[in-house]
Protein backbone atom coordinates (compact mmCIF):
# COMPACT_ATOMS: atom_id res chain seq x y z
CA UNK A 1 0.00 0.00 0.00
CA UNK A 2 1.15 3.15 -0.86
CA UNK A 3 2.42 5.58 2.60
CA UNK A 4 0.90 8.81 0.47
CA UNK A 5 -1.23 8.93 -2.53
CA UNK A 6 -3.23 12.05 -4.10
CA UNK A 7 -5.88 11.45 -6.67
CA UNK A 8 -6.68 14.39 -8.82
CA UNK A 9 -5.52 17.11 -6.59
CA UNK A 10 -5.97 20.41 -7.83
CA UNK A 11 -5.25 23.97 -5.90
CA UNK A 12 -6.74 26.93 -6.94
CA UNK A 13 -6.31 30.69 -5.48
CA UNK A 14 -9.02 32.97 -7.02
CA UNK A 15 -8.44 32.30 -10.51
CA UNK A 16 -4.84 31.06 -10.37
CA UNK A 17 -4.67 26.99 -10.62
CA UNK A 18 -1.72 26.74 -8.77
CA UNK A 19 -1.91 22.94 -9.12
CA UNK A 20 -3.93 20.91 -11.69
CA UNK A 21 -4.81 17.74 -11.32
CA UNK A 22 -1.93 16.04 -9.73
CA UNK A 23 -1.80 12.49 -9.26
CA UNK A 24 1.14 11.14 -7.25
CA UNK A 25 2.22 7.62 -4.81
CA UNK A 26 4.59 7.86 -2.56
CA UNK A 27 5.61 4.47 -1.38
CA UNK A 28 6.78 3.79 2.31
CA UNK A 29 10.88 4.37 2.72
CA UNK A 30 11.25 6.14 -0.51
CA UNK A 31 12.93 9.37 -1.12
CA UNK A 32 11.44 11.80 -3.65
CA UNK A 33 12.94 14.69 -4.99
CA UNK A 34 10.29 17.32 -6.21
CA UNK A 35 11.74 19.87 -8.30
CA UNK A 36 10.21 22.49 -11.32
CA UNK A 37 10.77 25.60 -12.42
CA UNK A 38 9.77 28.56 -10.23
CA UNK A 39 6.26 28.87 -9.76
CA UNK A 40 5.41 25.42 -10.45
CA UNK A 41 3.49 24.31 -7.47
CA UNK A 42 5.90 22.70 -5.54
CA UNK A 43 5.19 24.33 -2.22
CA UNK A 44 1.58 24.02 -2.72
CA UNK A 45 1.83 20.74 -3.15
CA UNK A 46 3.94 20.69 0.35
CA UNK A 47 1.65 23.04 1.78
CA UNK A 48 -1.20 20.45 0.63
CA UNK A 49 0.39 17.06 1.88
CA UNK A 50 0.78 18.74 5.19
CA UNK A 51 -2.48 20.24 5.49
CA UNK A 52 -1.92 24.18 5.79
CA UNK A 53 -4.90 24.48 3.20
CA UNK A 54 -7.18 22.20 1.54
CA UNK A 55 -6.97 20.98 -1.96
CA UNK A 56 -9.72 22.47 -4.13
CA UNK A 57 -10.56 19.52 -5.54
CA UNK A 58 -9.34 15.57 -5.16
CA UNK A 59 -8.41 13.29 -2.47
CA UNK A 60 -4.79 12.76 -0.41
CA UNK A 61 -4.73 10.04 1.71
CA UNK A 62 -1.56 9.08 4.25
CA UNK A 63 -1.37 5.52 6.02
CA UNK A 64 -4.65 4.19 4.07
CA UNK A 65 -7.24 7.22 5.31
CA UNK A 66 -8.10 10.90 4.01
CA UNK A 67 -6.03 13.30 5.23
CA UNK A 68 -7.24 16.30 2.82
CA UNK A 69 -9.48 17.83 5.63
CA UNK A 70 -7.40 17.22 8.26
CA UNK A 71 -5.17 20.15 10.26
CA UNK A 72 -1.84 20.48 9.88
CA UNK A 73 -1.15 19.56 14.44
CA UNK A 74 -3.71 15.98 13.70
CA UNK A 75 -0.99 15.23 10.52
CA UNK A 76 2.37 16.15 12.14
CA UNK A 77 0.72 13.47 15.47
CA UNK A 78 -0.25 11.14 12.27
CA UNK A 79 3.74 11.60 10.72
CA UNK A 80 3.58 14.13 8.43
CA UNK A 81 6.81 16.29 9.57
CA UNK A 82 7.45 19.13 7.16
CA UNK A 83 10.86 21.43 7.93
CA UNK A 84 10.48 24.72 6.37
CA UNK A 85 12.96 26.72 4.53
CA UNK A 86 13.42 29.37 7.54
CA UNK A 87 14.67 27.90 10.50
CA UNK A 88 12.69 26.66 13.36
CA UNK A 89 14.72 26.63 16.42
CA UNK A 90 15.08 28.34 19.74
CA UNK A 91 18.12 30.58 18.71
CA UNK A 92 19.45 31.36 22.40
CA UNK A 93 18.99 27.83 23.43
CA UNK A 94 22.07 24.95 23.42
CA UNK A 95 22.06 21.95 20.69
CA UNK A 96 20.92 19.49 23.36
CA UNK A 97 18.34 21.91 24.92
CA UNK A 98 16.54 22.22 21.30
CA UNK A 99 16.36 18.65 20.88
CA UNK A 100 15.13 17.92 24.53
CA UNK A 101 12.24 20.32 24.37
CA UNK A 102 11.46 18.61 20.83
CA UNK A 103 11.72 15.19 22.36
CA UNK A 104 9.90 16.23 24.98
CA UNK A 105 6.94 18.00 23.28
CA UNK A 106 6.60 14.61 21.26
CA UNK A 107 6.22 12.69 24.36
CA UNK A 108 3.51 15.15 26.03
CA UNK A 109 6.08 15.54 28.98
CA UNK A 110 7.48 19.31 28.54
CA UNK A 111 4.78 20.84 30.78
CA UNK A 112 4.95 18.25 33.58
CA UNK A 113 6.94 20.55 36.75
CA UNK A 114 8.44 17.07 37.99
CA UNK A 115 9.88 13.85 35.86
CA UNK A 116 10.58 10.40 37.57
CA UNK A 117 13.89 9.17 37.17
CA UNK A 118 13.31 6.35 34.35
CA UNK A 119 11.37 8.78 32.29
CA UNK A 120 13.73 11.15 32.43
CA UNK A 121 16.30 8.76 31.51
CA UNK A 122 14.41 7.86 28.64
CA UNK A 123 14.12 11.10 27.14
CA UNK A 124 18.18 11.37 27.60
CA UNK A 125 18.30 8.59 26.09
CA UNK A 126 16.08 9.85 22.78
CA UNK A 127 17.94 12.97 22.85
CA UNK A 128 21.30 11.72 22.58
CA UNK A 129 20.17 9.10 19.98
CA UNK A 130 18.73 12.56 17.88
CA UNK A 131 22.31 13.79 18.59
CA UNK A 132 24.03 10.59 17.33
CA UNK A 133 21.34 10.33 13.90
CA UNK A 134 21.87 13.90 13.07
CA UNK A 135 25.66 13.46 13.64
CA UNK A 136 25.75 16.47 15.73
CA UNK A 137 26.82 15.12 19.08
CA UNK A 138 30.10 16.73 19.15
CA UNK A 139 28.06 20.65 19.25
CA UNK A 140 25.86 19.63 21.85
CA UNK A 141 26.76 22.30 24.63
CA UNK A 142 26.73 25.42 21.13
CA UNK A 143 23.99 27.65 21.16
CA UNK A 144 22.26 27.24 18.42
CA UNK A 145 21.60 31.00 17.12
CA UNK A 146 25.63 31.26 16.93
CA UNK A 147 25.91 28.02 14.85
CA UNK A 148 26.34 28.11 11.14
CA UNK A 149 23.60 27.81 8.64
CA UNK A 150 24.17 24.49 7.85
CA UNK A 151 24.48 23.16 11.41
CA UNK A 152 21.48 24.79 12.35
CA UNK A 153 19.18 22.72 9.75
CA UNK A 154 20.85 19.84 10.91
CA UNK A 155 19.32 20.82 14.22
CA UNK A 156 16.22 21.43 12.43
CA UNK A 157 15.79 17.73 11.00
CA UNK A 158 17.22 16.78 14.57
CA UNK A 159 13.51 18.14 15.55
CA UNK A 160 11.78 17.11 13.27
CA UNK A 161 12.84 13.59 13.88
CA UNK A 162 11.88 13.63 17.06
CA UNK A 163 8.23 13.01 16.01
CA UNK A 164 9.31 9.79 14.37
CA UNK A 165 8.14 10.60 11.12
CA UNK A 166 6.52 8.48 8.74
CA UNK A 167 6.97 11.14 5.86
CA UNK A 168 9.46 13.34 6.16
CA UNK A 169 9.09 17.08 4.22
CA UNK A 170 12.07 18.94 3.71
CA UNK A 171 11.31 22.26 1.75
CA UNK A 172 15.21 23.05 0.43
CA UNK A 173 17.39 21.27 2.47
CA UNK A 174 20.62 22.65 1.42
CA UNK A 175 18.96 26.50 0.72
CA UNK A 176 21.95 28.61 1.27
CA UNK A 177 24.34 26.67 1.98
CA UNK A 178 28.20 26.24 1.20
CA UNK A 179 30.00 23.54 -0.22
CA UNK A 180 30.88 21.04 2.66
CA UNK A 181 27.27 21.71 4.63
CA UNK A 182 25.35 20.55 1.52
CA UNK A 183 27.02 17.44 1.63
CA UNK A 184 26.69 16.76 4.73
CA UNK A 185 23.13 17.32 4.48
CA UNK A 186 22.93 15.52 1.25
CA UNK A 187 24.45 12.56 3.39
CA UNK A 188 22.14 12.84 6.20
CA UNK A 189 19.05 12.84 3.84
CA UNK A 190 20.31 9.93 2.23
CA UNK A 191 21.40 8.02 5.36
CA UNK A 192 18.18 9.09 7.42
CA UNK A 193 16.15 8.06 4.47
CA UNK A 194 18.75 3.78 3.95
CA UNK A 195 19.22 3.76 7.25
CA UNK A 196 15.54 4.57 9.04
CA UNK A 197 13.61 3.72 5.92
CA UNK A 198 11.86 7.49 6.69
CA UNK A 199 9.93 8.28 3.37
CA UNK A 200 11.21 11.34 2.34
CA UNK A 201 9.79 14.12 0.02
CA UNK A 202 12.71 17.27 -0.54
CA UNK A 203 12.05 20.71 -2.40
CA UNK A 204 15.61 20.98 -3.89
CA UNK A 205 17.01 23.23 -7.19
CA UNK A 206 20.19 21.92 -7.08
CA UNK A 207 19.98 19.30 -9.87
CA UNK A 208 23.37 17.25 -8.93
CA UNK A 209 21.55 16.49 -5.26
CA UNK A 210 18.14 15.51 -6.79
CA UNK A 211 19.84 13.67 -9.21
CA UNK A 212 22.32 11.90 -7.04
CA UNK A 213 20.24 10.81 -4.01
CA UNK A 214 16.72 10.63 -5.34
CA UNK A 215 14.98 7.83 -5.77
CA UNK A 216 12.46 8.56 -8.07
CA UNK A 217 11.91 12.25 -8.67
CA UNK A 218 8.25 13.96 -9.64
CA UNK A 219 8.72 17.02 -11.92
CA UNK A 220 5.94 19.56 -11.42
CA UNK A 221 5.51 22.30 -14.70
CA UNK A 222 3.22 25.37 -14.56
CA UNK A 223 0.96 23.33 -12.20
CA UNK A 224 0.75 20.08 -13.77
CA UNK A 225 2.46 17.06 -13.11
CA UNK A 226 4.86 17.04 -16.41
CA UNK A 227 6.92 13.90 -15.51
CA UNK A 228 7.78 11.32 -13.13
CA UNK A 229 10.21 8.49 -12.78
CA UNK A 230 13.80 7.77 -11.73
CA UNK A 231 16.84 9.85 -11.75
CA UNK A 232 17.70 8.06 -15.46
CA UNK A 233 14.04 8.30 -16.62
CA UNK A 234 13.96 12.12 -15.78
CA UNK A 235 17.20 12.49 -17.32
CA UNK A 236 16.45 11.13 -20.63
CA UNK A 237 12.59 12.53 -20.54
CA UNK A 238 12.74 15.13 -24.07
CA UNK A 239 9.79 17.12 -22.01
CA UNK A 240 11.30 17.46 -19.33
CA UNK A 241 14.86 18.64 -20.66
CA UNK A 242 12.75 21.18 -22.84
CA UNK A 243 10.60 22.68 -19.86
CA UNK A 244 13.13 22.35 -17.36
CA UNK A 245 16.94 21.21 -17.27
CA UNK A 246 17.30 22.79 -20.79
CA UNK A 247 15.78 25.85 -19.40
CA UNK A 248 18.51 25.64 -16.45
CA UNK A 249 21.42 24.60 -18.52
N1 LIG B 1 -1.38 31.41 -0.78
C1 LIG B 1 -1.35 31.74 -2.08
N2 LIG B 1 -2.19 32.67 -2.58
C2 LIG B 1 -2.16 32.99 -3.88
N3 LIG B 1 -1.35 32.44 -4.80
C3 LIG B 1 -0.49 31.50 -4.36
C4 LIG B 1 -0.43 31.09 -2.99
N4 LIG B 1 0.52 30.14 -2.86
C5 LIG B 1 1.03 29.97 -4.09
N5 LIG B 1 0.45 30.77 -4.99
C6 LIG B 1 0.71 30.83 -6.44
O1 LIG B 1 0.70 29.49 -6.91
C7 LIG B 1 1.70 29.29 -7.90
C8 LIG B 1 2.62 28.17 -7.45
O2 LIG B 1 3.41 28.65 -6.36
P1 LIG B 1 4.37 27.73 -5.49
O3 LIG B 1 4.95 28.61 -4.41
O4 LIG B 1 3.66 26.52 -5.08
O5 LIG B 1 5.51 27.37 -6.56
P2 LIG B 1 6.97 26.78 -6.29
O6 LIG B 1 7.17 25.73 -7.32
O7 LIG B 1 7.13 26.40 -4.88
O8 LIG B 1 7.89 28.03 -6.64
P3 LIG B 1 9.35 28.45 -6.07
O9 LIG B 1 10.33 27.48 -6.64
O10 LIG B 1 9.51 29.83 -6.62
O11 LIG B 1 9.25 28.40 -4.57
C9 LIG B 1 2.41 30.62 -8.06
O12 LIG B 1 1.84 31.30 -9.17
C10 LIG B 1 2.12 31.34 -6.76
O13 LIG B 1 2.12 32.73 -6.94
Amino acid sequence: MSLLQLHNVSRRFGALKALTDISIEVQPGELRAVIGPNGAGKTTLFNLISGFFPPSEGQITFDGRPIQTVNPGELVKRGIIRTFQITEIFRSLTVYENLRIAVEVAQGVNLRPWMGRALRKRIDDQVDELMHLVKISGKADRVTGEMSHGDQRVVEVGIALARRPKLLLLDEPTAGMGDEETHHMTALIRDLNKNQGIATLFVEHDMEIVFGIADRITVLDNGTLLAEGTADEIANNARVQAAYLGQAA
